[in-house]
């Protein structure tokens, strides 16, 4: 009765991998539980996850080596992996919430998240032209919200410029305001392969060091026309969950991301924790931190368990 915070169904956001071909569903190594599915697959997972009360799923595609190049150039193709999986998705399921990730690290031969030059510097004002590029196509193709990930300066606001200007104006902006460059993500590159092949992110992501910054940072994302924000990783930073959810009125998600996924699997596939009760510990604080959405790799057997 006097319980505070209460995590349901309806906070969650089901990230998932979509790969290309037919009947294939490949375990992640680093993530037990999770996989690559291919679209055929994929569609039935999600009927089933539809089925189980999420309301929404975050895309990510798995783009083998030889469709990537220096540019990121599949990242916006509108027959690409994403726009079909989107196309498809929305036509079987279509009050599912569809979210698609901006961002050009699974299309880049080096991983990295923005164009680069040759000296190794991201190229912040002309990748944003291709994240534009890129969510365009992910709103042609019936995406509900785009997710840009990237972190480069200006772009939720090139991005709602340029979807209001061709139509998409009830295509929302989910922003990864405050992402950290987080040693955390490290398996969900491993399902992606898209690992950088030099250097790190520091440049355009956060140093885990500073708080103040990420409010300055969703500052900038909220001016600029972002209507969800989002703190990354979750667990190491429920202080900036905390301190962002009073710094707005927007909803505020939390990304639960692959390596605190990876510990609690790994740690109870040892015997050592109690999995479901650390599961709902750690979303819980989350939810207390203040996070009104949580995207987790444990959406589904969270599902379950609340059932
Ligand atoms: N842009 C999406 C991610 O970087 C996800 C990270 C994770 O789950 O580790
Ligand atoms: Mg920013």
């Amino acid at each position: 009765m006097v319980r505070e915070n209460t995590l349901t169904v309806n906070d969650l956001i089901y990230p998932m991998f979509v790969t290309e071909g037919k009947a294939q569903k490949v375990e992640i190594t680093s993530m037990p539980g999770c996989y690559r599915y291919s679209l055929d697959l994929l569609l039935k997972e999600i009927a089933e996850v539809f089925e189980l009360g999420i309301n929404a799923i975050a895309l990510f595609p798995v783009i083998p080596e030889n469709k990537k190049d220096d540019t990121g150039t599949q990242s916006y193709n509108p027959d690409g992996l994403i726009q079909q999986t989107v196309k498809a998705i929305k036509q079987a399921i279509p009050e599912i919430v569809v979210i698609t990730d901006v961002a050009l690290d699974p299309f880049t031969s080096h991983g990295h998240d923005g164009l680069v030059d040759e000296n190794g510097t991201i190229l912040n004002d002309p990748t944003v032209e291709v994240l534009v590029k890129m969510a365009l196509s992910q709103a042609a193709a019936g995406a509900d919200f785009v997710a840009p990930s990237d972190m480069m300066d200006g772009r939720i606001g090139a991005i709602r410029q340029a979807l209001d200007a061709e139509g998409y104006i009830n295509v929302g902006i989910l922003a990864y305001s405050a992402k950290y460059a987080s040693a955390y993500y490290g398996p969900f590159r491993d399902a992606l392969d898209s690992a950088p092949k030099f250097g790190d992110k520091k440049t355009y992501q956060m140093d885990a060091a500073n708080a103040k910054e990420a409010l300055k940072e969703i500052e900038l994302d909220i001016a600029e026309g972002a209507d969800i924000i989002m703190v990354k990783p979750a667990l190491a930073y429920l202080d900036i969950i905390c301190r962002v959810k009073s710094a707005t009125n927007l909803p505020v998600a939390a990304y639960n991301v692959s390596g605190e996924y990876a510990m609690i699997k790994a740690a109870a596939q040892m015997g050592w924790i109690d999995e479901k009760q650390v599961i709902l510990e750690s979303l819980t604080s989350m939810k207390r931190a203040g996070a009104d959405l949580i995207l987790t790799y444990f959406a589904k057997e969270v599902a379950l368990m609340l059932m």
